[in-house]
């Protein structure tokens, strides 16, 4: 009887269909036979787009020197500072070195973290499986596994440590490294805050003080990237920024980390001792867009396994983050997003698609909206992230009044909650035709087939109505906006 060989083609295969039964990207690059990555791990660039360099010589990565905020002369400080807001604006980013936080405990941390990753699957398991933004210990892999496209090749554990302490009680020691970190991380993010206050032109615990930070969020998010067969077709991480203040990121000496820089992306080293320091969307919000939050990606190689930890310095949850009034002028430099829960945000980011700034540009965007015309639809749950008072006019399909049943008031519903003005519905009367009785639910695939007639005279009138409605709203709107401003405490220190 004639036998056959194996066919390594079919071994691939069987690794990667049951891909599935791997709960992390750890285990299934650990499985000796795979030699390519499986078809849900395959994220597309498009290489024409891509320019991948490192930093120019006559436009370098900003450094800063922290010590100088403290030990400097007057002018070093100034300095200093200057060069923060300058980094802040132009990049995003920054390097930090001569900080307050001993090379020893962040080589510390990584190490413990490596040991984390290291545990058995089952112990690691134990903190897997939670979807809420504010379960204090997530571990997981990808960046939210049900709403990805693509699989990214990473896994994470994300732990709260700030306004309460959490901590796994595995690996041995885990638990006092992490706190002692976190205290020292804390301490230095809130100093560097300060630093970018007075850049903004404002007062030093301004920040600090707005942002809540006594109660502030602290959050440590590490990532494992395990070496990857096919690096060139697997994402650590895609291009995204975080939520947050500050990003205070650590390495492992391996490289990875790559910033969008005048539409290049940049290779950013994984230096010893030093912090890359991201500059985070609530800042951006902050300073009503005078600083950017970076968009960053990590990238895989098939030759080592790649650890970093970030540490968000975030606003308290409930802290409802917008604009500093005294950066905001309405003539010539209007407040450019809408004040919007901290909690809020992260629950907004973790259920959009990760993807460049696209969070940010929808608070953007519906932040200067004073004014929603859209057809009857989820899309419309959007309008909490309109200015208070904003107007909603609402379009539907044709025969969607007999269909909708108590559905059709849900829009109004959350007007009347988020504190919108719900303008009223205009209902097409013409659409294809249903062969059915018109309240027959088989003419719902039939009627909403995407197209929404207007009647002219109609929309003319009503919009000039609800324009003219608004103007005299916001007008008086802004002339009873209080301006005072609380008074402040500013000082430093290092420890
Ligand atoms: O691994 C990296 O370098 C980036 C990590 C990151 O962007 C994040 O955790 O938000
Ligand atoms: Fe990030």
């Amino acid at each position: 009887m004639a036998s056959t060989a194996p066919d390594a083609s079919q071994d691939q295969e069987s690794i990667k269909n049951s891909s599935i039964k791997f709960r992390s990207v750890k285990t299934l690059a650990e499985s000796p036979e795979l030699t390519s990555i499986p078809s849900s791990y395959t994220f597309t660039t498009n290489p024409d787009d891509e320019l991948v360099t490192d930093p120019d010589d006559d436009d370098p990565i900003p450094v800063i020197d922290y010590s100088l905020l403290f030990i400097g002369t007057p002018d070093q400080r100034a300095k200093t500072i200057r060069d923060i807001g300058r980094a802040c604006e132009q990049w995003g980013f920054f390097m930090l070195i001569n900080h307050c936080v001993p090379k020893s405990l962040m080589e510390k941390l990584v190490d413990q973290v490596f040991a984390f990753f290291n545990l058995k699957e089952e112990e690691k398991q134990e903190y897997a499986g939670s979807k809420n933004v504010t379960d204090p210990i997530r571990y997981g892999t990808s960046f939210n596994p049900s709403m990805d496209k693509v699989k990214f090749w990473r896994d994470f554990i994300k732990i709260i440590v700030h306004p309460e302490f959490h901590s796994p009680d595995k690996p041995p020691g885990f638990r006092d490294t992490c706190a002692e970190y976190c205290r020292k991380t804390r301490k230095l993010g809130r100093e560097l805050l300060k630093g970018i206050s007075e850049s903004l032109g404002l007062e030093a615990d301004y920040i600090d003080r707005t942002m809540n930070l006594d109660h502030g969020l602290q959050m440590i998010a590490a990532n494992l990237y395990s070496p990857c067969p096919q690096p060139e077709l697997a994402m650590g991480m895609p291009p995204h920024s975080d939520h947050g203040l500050l990003n205070l990121l650590i390495q492992n000496g391996v490289c990875g980390l790559q910033v969008l820089h005048n539409n290049r992306w940049i290779n950013v080293t994984s230096t010893p001792n030093c912090f890359v320091v991201l500059v985070s969307d609530h800042l951006e919000i902050v300073s009503n867009g005078k600083y950017k939050s970076v968009v960053h990606r990590a990238v895989v190689s098939n030759k080592a396994t790649r650890i970093s930890v970030a540490t968000v310095v975030a606003p308290s949850m409930d802290t409802v983050v917008e604009p500093a009034s005294e950066l905001i002028d309405n003539e010539t430099n209007p407040a450019a997003y809408v004040g919007m829960r901290h909690k809020d945000y992260m629950e907004l980011q973790r259920t959009n698609h990760l993807y460049g700034k696209s969070v940010l540009n929808q608070v953007k965007l519906m932040g200067v909206t004073d004014m929603l015309i859209s057809p009857h639809g989820a899309q419309l749950t959007n309008m909490f992230l309109m200015e208070r008072n904003s107007s909603v006019m609402e379009l539907y399909p044709k025969g969607w009044l007999k269909l909708a049943g108590v559905g059709q008031y849900v829009y109004r519903w959350i007007a009347s909650w988020s504190g919108m003005n719900h303008e009223g519905s205009w209902r097409d009367p013409n659409g294809d035709h249903c062969p059915y009785p018109e309240d027959d639910r088989r003419c719902m695939p039939l009627f909403k087939n995407g197209r929404i007639g207007y009647d002219e005279k109609h929309f003319a009138d009503w919009s000039r109505r609800v324009l003219a409605d608004i103007t005299t709203r916001k007008i008086h709107q802004a002339s009873t906006i209080n301006t005072t401003l609380p008074p402040s405490t500013a000082h430093c220190a290092c420890n």
